[in-house]
């Protein structure tokens, strides 16, 4: 960990064959970009700020991940944020939400936990909010959510069922694919490259692009960016996790990329997993 020069601390991964991770840490405001964490809320499917608190705060390095085993090398960092005094106040529960970010020459790999250190039991949603840059959204395909229902925020999150056979972006959108494969891929035809996210225990997937309109009253975010930007996100919204006290849920999720020989239709995760 780095001071920057403006003394914000700044965490940075460092992986032998050269690949680095870094996140800068501010309070009280998330960044539109990187993987912002939805916690205990996703968007404003309940009464709390908008995707929940935990994108918002200042999380500390964990020194105790037990029963991960400690994290011993320079790719690897382990976060921790505890539910605060005011927090309580607006979602009165008391949990450790923990994330594991390791990184590697082919692969950026997550592992979010949360644990009831409560005395009853909770409920929460949770998302990790994958801000992907592509090249020309109205390029990009994503492949693994065709024949998925989905609630379409845009319409008062009516169920709707995907009939396309990939999704593709000619406007807006902002969606819950529900009951996902646990392998999506986001094929971006002009940089000739595919994300491949995998994920465990979220079984949802957002997918959201603000288009024109939406991205000229964002504040933080260009009027053009919502041409190299989508959203896809591992999610677990549809159906709410449960805690009981002393319980520890844990999720997964590996990002990683391969070539453009990497086409429409090779969805296998054994064809994948040989590329990289
Ligand atoms: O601007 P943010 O708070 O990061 O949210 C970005 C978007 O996230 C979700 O997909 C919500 O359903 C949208 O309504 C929201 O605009």
């Amino acid at each position: 960990m780095i001071n920057d020069a403006n003394r914000s601390p700044r965490i940075v991964l460092y992986e032998p064959t050269g690949s680095t991770a870094e996140a800068v840490l501010k309070p009280n405001k998330a960044i539109r970009g990187g993987i912002p964490i939805c916690f205990p809320q996703f968007a404003n499917f309940g009464s709390l700020e908008q995707h929940g608190f935990a994108r918002n705060k200042l999380w500390s390095l964990d020194n105790d991940p037990s029963p991960l085993p400690p994290a011993n090398s320079q790719s690897t960092v382990d976060l921790i944020l505890r539910s605060t005094e005011e927090d309580l106040k607006t979602w009165p529960h008391r949990f450790e939400l923990r994330i594991r970010i390791s990184v590697s020459a082919s692969k950026l790999t997550l592992i979010p936990r949360v644990r009831n250190i409560d005395n009853k039991s909770f409920s929460f949603m949770f998302a990790l909010r994958n801000y992907f840059s592509v090249s020309d959204v109205s390029e990009v395909r994503v492949e693994g959510l065709e024949t998925l229902d989905y609630f379409d925020n845009l319409m008062q999150r009516e169920r709707y069922t995907e009939q396309a056979d990939a999704i593709t972006f000619d406007g807006e959108i902002d969606r819950v694919y529900l009951s996902t494969p646990t392998k999506i891929a986001i094929i971006d035809h002009e940089k000739k490259r595919t994300f491949v996210l995998r994920k465990e225990g979220m079984p949802d997937a957002a997918v959201w692009n603000p288009w024109d309109k939406k991205a000229k009253a964002l504040p933080d975010l260009g009027d053009e960016d919502y041409k190299t930007m989508l959203c896809v996100d591992s999610a677990a919204i549809e159906t709410a996790l449960i805690l009981k006290p002393c319980e520890e849920w844990k999720g997964r999720q590996e990002l990683s990329t391969v070539s453009s020989s990497y086409c429409s239709g090779q969805l296998d995760p054994r064809k994948v997993l040989l590329a990289v």
